[in-house]
């Protein structure tokens, strides 16, 4: 089970000096856009949520190690930004993205003693199979979606049995489902080893972008070099059951089918959603259906990108190791609520990449997130902070 936390509104950290000479622009302009690219449908009543285009760096710019991105790194995911932005034509992704999403609904449609075995409870079900064990927003178990999660790079990440009892969520092995759909294992791990590369890359030009904005002592904090020695990456496959709203309930809640959270790790790859009825593959019924983030001037507006683009978001952890310089990303997603939108269900993945278990952060004397979890000498391991916070959620204890 990942682990985030509910949404902020303001933004945590005091503005630095570079930062107080910066006006907070309007949300189309910070982001690079005319205006004209913000749409809002004329409706009656209400409006729908304001809809916006990430900002976007084709491949051949990404792969350019000596290439300056700071400006399109600063609109998209600096202290102005959205906290998302999207790598368009990377080779190979558009297939490797559909054969991997088709499955989504193949695995939830497992016979249920079979997805039983697949369930890993002891890692709290961050292996494997889990639905309706993530709480929500409201305190109800999370019954809208179901998840299949797997370390994409390593099937066995220690054999150490004292880290795997001390670091469950990390240390456990993959879990397959070898008999009944072995080509999960097949595309999991290719569309999520390429997520992470296409990440490594994007977290160079990050870590260009945060050394330009004078944080000192950044090196044993790259993004990019925490990534790459990282043992404990994370994919899940999403699959978001068909909901159905009768018209007095809350099918308008912009969060009715994934609560609003910040995701804790580094960085997050996503892809864009594959929705299906009846298993044909259809465009989303509902244009107000979709990933929602919260601005950092507290707009809540509805994220676009292409099909063939791949998705990167900022997690709390990198947030507090660049200090704020690159932010983490509230976020929530909508099902469609309109009459035609019914028996539609929804595939994504998720690419969590994250500090290794024993990577030692040092964390900055002022943090905006659980700061009662961080020791006086400010230094933990992402082992030791990630058990700090499971327990924080799932335990009530600190
Ligand atoms: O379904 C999505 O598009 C986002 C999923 C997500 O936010 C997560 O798994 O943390
Ligand atoms: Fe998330």
């Amino acid at each position: 089970m990942e682990i985030g936390r509910l949404v902020r509104t303001q933004p945590g950290w005091a503005p630095t000096a570079a930062d107080r000479g910066r006006r907070r622009r309007p949300l189309a302009l910070a982001l690079g856009l005319s205006p004209c690219r913000v749409r809002c449908r004329a409706a009656a009543m209400p409006p729908p949520p304001p809809s916006v285009r990430t900002v976007s760096i084709p491949f051949s710019d990404l792969k350019e190690r000596d290439g300056d991105l700071s400006r399109k790194i600063e609109e998209g995911l600096g202290p102005n930004g959205l906290g998302i932005i999207s790598i368009a034509d990377v080779p190979g992704f558009p297939e490797l993205r559909k054969e991997l999403l088709r499955l989504a609904p193949k695995v939830a449609s497992l016979p249920e003693d079979v997805k039983k075995e697949l369930e890993d409870p002891d890692s709290r079900y961050s292996f494997g199979w889990s639905h309706g064990k993530e709480k929500l927003e409201s305190g109800k178990l999370d019954t809208f979606k179901g998840s299949f999660y797997a370390n994409p790079v390593l099937d066995v990440p220690t054999t150490e049995d004292v880290l795997v009892r001390r670091y469950p969520s990390y240390c456990r092995p993959n879990i397959w489902p070898a008999n009944h759909l072995p080509e999960l294992e097949i595309a999991f791990k290719a569309l999520g080893k390429l997520m992470l590369e296409v990440g490594l890359m994007l977290a160079h030009h990050c870590d260009r972008y945060v050394m330009q904005q004078g944080v000192g002592s950044y090196d044993g904090e790259s993004l990019e070099q925490t990534i790459a020695r990282s043992r404990c990456h994370k994919g899940r496959l999403l699959y978001y059951f068909p909901r159905k709203f009768s018209k007095s309930e809350e099918g308008g809640s912009v969060s009715s089918w994934c609560g609003w959270h910040t995701d804790h790790g580094s960085l997050t790859g996503l892809t864009c959603a594959l929705f299906t009825r009846s298993s044909m593959e259809i465009p989303c019924p509902d244009s107000a259906a979709g990933l929602y983030i919260r601005t950092r001037d507290d707009q809540v507006v509805k994220v676009t990108f292409e099909e063939d683009e791949l998705a990167y978001q900022i997690g709390e952890t990198t947030e507090i190791l660049s200090r704020g310089r690159l932010c983490a990303t509230p976020h929530c997603v909508k099902a469609p609520s309109s009459e035609n939108a019914s028996n539609v269900d929804r595939s994504t993945f998720a690419m969590f990449m994250q500090p290794d278990w024993d990577e030692n952060l040092k964390f900055p004397s002022e943090i905006p997130y659980h700061h009662e979890l961080i020791p006086p000498n400010g230094t933990l391991t992402f082992g030791e902070y990630s058990e700090r916070l499971v327990n924080k959620y799932y335990q009530g204890k600190t």
